[in-house]
């Protein structure tokens, strides 16, 4: 569906000369994205992706390709970019940005079991330690501000009792942001998009983590809630798969304990990573982009999953 810039084989074989990855072989356009033009690679050192950037500018796409230099080369499997000559891993092609990275085996799960959740909750783990010491600093930019930005842009489309709901817990989430317990949460650089179609499995072996590009530094607990409340539940109701929560969250404190304070945000957090995704997917119902090219993702997904943890509080986070 969605390759925006064509590239032919004869402008890979130009633009790879710079790379040290021998001649270019095949290239094929990959149909699911919806952000960017990506395409599988054949070169004469292997298989690769390359992607050319649509939208993200030459300036903003230091902080997404060097965290994945930065992790790839701590072991943490994650696409590894890869440089040119001159060491520079973000190149024009057609005009436009554009860099090769890795390409994962696999395939995405989207049926998790507990076995791929507890994989997913160790590897959330030690990227979260991985980045620790990541040099470039940017905030998450789909978090409290953008959310505080967003929601009076929606609130006219919904409903009273929905436009209620937004409001209460826009202003949960400010008032949780004040606490002492929110400011001792460990943070860093996270994914914040750890969605099952963004992590690949060659069976049940996690091959690793991509699409990094809503990541941003953030709380470590916001990143797993946003893992959970997709990895982790029934999608008809919303509602949490205790074994499947379990295993993720073994799996991440297999490798790093959670601190009092992450305890005590566990339910907080599960509510402001539902709200995040309600809000953007509010956000692209209503006001699409011109030229959208795909069907909106469902809002009421999200608002269906906040109104559950409000509800039911999660298993406490031990
Ligand atoms: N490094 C990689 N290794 C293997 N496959 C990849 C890799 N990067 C992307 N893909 C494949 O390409 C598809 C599209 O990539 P991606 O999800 O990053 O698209 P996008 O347009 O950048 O973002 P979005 O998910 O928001 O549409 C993925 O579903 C996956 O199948
Ligand atoms: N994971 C997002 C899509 C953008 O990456 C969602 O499901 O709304």
């Amino acid at each position: 569906m969605a390759v925006f810039t064509p590239v032919s084989l004869d402008d890979l074989t130009q633009w790879l000369s710079q790379f040290p990855l021998g001649k270019a072989l095949a290239i094929k356009g990959i149909s699911s994205g919806i952000e960017n033009s990506n395409f599988f690679i054949d070169t004469e050192a292997g298989e690769y992706v390359l992607t050319v950037f649509e939208k993200l500018s030459f300036e903003q796409l230091p902080f997404y390709l060097e965290l994945m230099r930065h992790l790839a080369q701590r072991g943490v499997a994650v696409p590894a970019p890869i440089a040119n000559a001159d060491g520079s891993i973000i190149n024009a092609l057609h005009g436009k940005p554009a860099a090769i990275v890795s390409k994962l085996a696999g395939e995405s799960q989207m049926s998790p079991g507990p076995v791929h959740c507890y994989a997913v909750g160790e590897m959330l783990a030690k990227m979260h330690l991985a980045a620790r010491d990541f040099a470039i600093k940017q905030p998450n930019l789909r978090g409290l501000s953008w959310w505080r930005e967003t929601a009076p842009v929606v609130l006219p489309f919904l409903p009273e009792e929905i436009q209620q709901l937004l409001r209460a817990e826009l202003q949960f989430q400010e008032d949780f942001a004040e606490t002492e317990t929110f400011n001792n949460l460990p943070n860093g650089p996270v994914h914040a998009d750890l969605f099952r179609n963004n992590v690949m499995f060659d069976g049940d072996r996690l091959t690793g983590f991509f699409d990094f590009y809503f990541a941003g530094c953030d709380t470590w607990l916001f990143d797993l809630a946003v893992t959970v409340n997709d990895w982790c539940i029934d999608v008809h109701t919303g509602g949490l798969d205790e074994t499947r929560v379990a295993a993720m969250l073994d799996g991440y404190r297999s490798v790093q304990p959670f601190s009092i304070d992450e305890q005590l945000a566990w339910q907080p957090m599960l509510r402001a990573a539902a709200l995040r995704f309600w809000l953007s997917r509010l956000y692209d119902f209503y006001l699409p982009r011109p030229a959208e090219m795909l069907t909106p993702l469902d809002p009421t997904d999200f608002e269906r999953i906040l109104r559950q943890r409000i509800a039911h509080p999660a298993p406490a986070l031990v």
